[in-house]
């Protein structure tokens, strides 16, 4: 397993390009399932998880081509089979991100039930629930989600019990193909989801209110491919400012859409950051500067996002004062604290809460990466701690950020990766 070794004490300077999101990039990809003809989808992140997301469709008969502009070109209207494996749904949760376009374009889905994860036990019972609503026959036998559909699916009034991400864009897209009109409330309004609906509307689909807590959509027939960029990945622009803040540093990160990371920003302020924009770019400085300590309460977008949880516990761990953090969304979204304590951090977890008193300095540590923003979390800490820092099981942060290490050190991080 590679790690990162992190010599701490560098404020970081500079200017990086933001990738495309990996939470637009995977609905996106599994909407070709969908389409009568090729899709091409560009600014898609070199992530772990996209890779997987290729092979899972590349296994259902989809093969992808790159065209000459590094878009990928991916054509599913003949497909071999319908199956989505245990061995690559253990790997990425968003797998179940088939299972609503296999049933709605196929009319069949054997789709591997995504187990729980570090952070949570992360139910699908929504999705599945909202299927069953719009007429499909679904199993869950032998690990599986098995599910049939007899002719189309039926459009219909779907009321989520909680704000649910990969749910609402699972029925999003099967709504798109369904008869009739389907009707999404306490629908999740994730500048994502947002992103997924105005691919699915290039395809050809009939939705309005995406963007708002409820969606409707008037099925078609059929959809076409259609050309898609991935809009840019706030939780990463999000990381890197963050780590501006802590470390005391100014960093500008381009190619970022405004107005979908004002939750982070009033908080970066809030810690005493300068923060400007501009068309296309964000810039944060703490230069000179200790951040000073916030508090924050995650919960579904417009407000603050649990992805960008565990980046905040890094800047309240060295910051001056005491920031409660509280995270409304997973059950087990704290596995960073454990590290930080080991690198000298003062954190008490009281339930869904962790009080963080800032101490002067945190120290170098060997340290363990358990999720993918846990893992960026500690790059953080690490690159404020004294001493040189290694985390461990780095494939965490493989999965959702791209070419971290040469990102870092283009922005004056000394951070080197040792390959297994
Ligand atoms: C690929 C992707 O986009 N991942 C994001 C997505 O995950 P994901 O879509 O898996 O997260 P959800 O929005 O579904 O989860 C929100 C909450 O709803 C619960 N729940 C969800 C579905 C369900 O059927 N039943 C149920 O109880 C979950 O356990 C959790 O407590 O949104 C999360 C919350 O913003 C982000 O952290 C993830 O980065
Ligand atoms: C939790 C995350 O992703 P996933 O839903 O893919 O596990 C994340 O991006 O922080």
């Amino acid at each position: 397993m590679d790690k990162l070794i992190i010599d701490g004490g560098h404020p970081l300077d500079g200017e990086v390009w933001i990738s495309g999101a990996k939470n637009s990039a995977l609905p996106i990809l599994a909407a070709c399932l969908l389409a009568d003809g090729p899709m091409t989808i560009g600014n898609l992140p070199h992530l772990h998880d996209i890779t997987t997301m290729i092979e899972l469709l590349g296994q259902m008969g989809v093969a992808p081509v790159v065209d000459e502009k590094m878009r990928l070109e991916l054509d599913a209207s003949k497909l071999t089979n319908t199956l989505a494996p245990y061995e690559l749904v253990k790997t990425m949760r968003a797998s179940i991100l088939v299972l609503g376009p296999l049933l709605a374009r196929h009319g069949e889905a054997d789709v591997s039930l995504p187990g729980g994860c570090a952070i949570g036990t992360r139910p699908v019972n929504l999705h599945i629930q909202g299927l069953k609503q719009m007429g499909a026959d679904i199993q869950v036998e032998d690990g599986f989600i098995r599910g049939s559909v007899n002719g189309r699916l039926k459009g219909a009034h779907i009321l989520f019990d909680t704000v649910t991400v990969t749910g609402t864009e699972n029925l999003l897209m099967a709504a798109t193909l369904a008869e009739g009109t389907t009707v999404l409330e306490n629908a999740a309004r994730e500048p994502e989801v947002v992103d997924l609906a105005e691919c699915l509307i290039a395809m050809g689909a009939q939705i309005k209110g995406h963007g708002t807590d409820t969606i409707t959509v008037e099925g078609v027939e059929r959809l076409q491919g259609c050309f898609h960029d991935v809009i840019a990945d706030r939780i990463e622009a999000g990381t890197y400012l963050v780590a501006a803040a802590a470390t005391s540093g100014r960093v500008r990160v381009n190619k970022m859409r405004a107005g979908i990371l004002d939750a982070v920003l009033v908080k970066l302020e809030e810690a005493g950051a300068t923060v400007t924009q501009g068309d296309g770019w964000i810039d944060v400085d703490m230069q000179g500067r200790r951040p000073k300590a916030v508090s924050i309460k995650t919960a579904p977008y417009p407000a603050f996002p649990t992805d960008m949880q565990a980046q905040f516990m890094a800047l309240n761990a060295v910051a001056e004062g005491t920031g409660t953090v509280i995270e409304t969304i997973f059950e087990n979204r704290f596995m960073h604290v454990q590290e930080m304590l080991r690198m000298g951090a003062d954190i008490t977890v009281e339930g869904n809460t962790a009080i963080v008193k800032g101490v002067d300095q945190l120290k170098a540590a060997p340290v363990m990466a358990t999720d993918l923003r846990a893992s960026a979390s500690l790059v953080i800490a690490a690159m404020v701690a004294k001493g040189e820092t290694c985390v461990d099981r780095i494939y965490h942060i493989d999965r959702g950020y791209e070419c971290i290490e040469e990102k870092l050190q283009l922005l004056g991080a000394r951070i080197r990766r040792v390959p297994d």
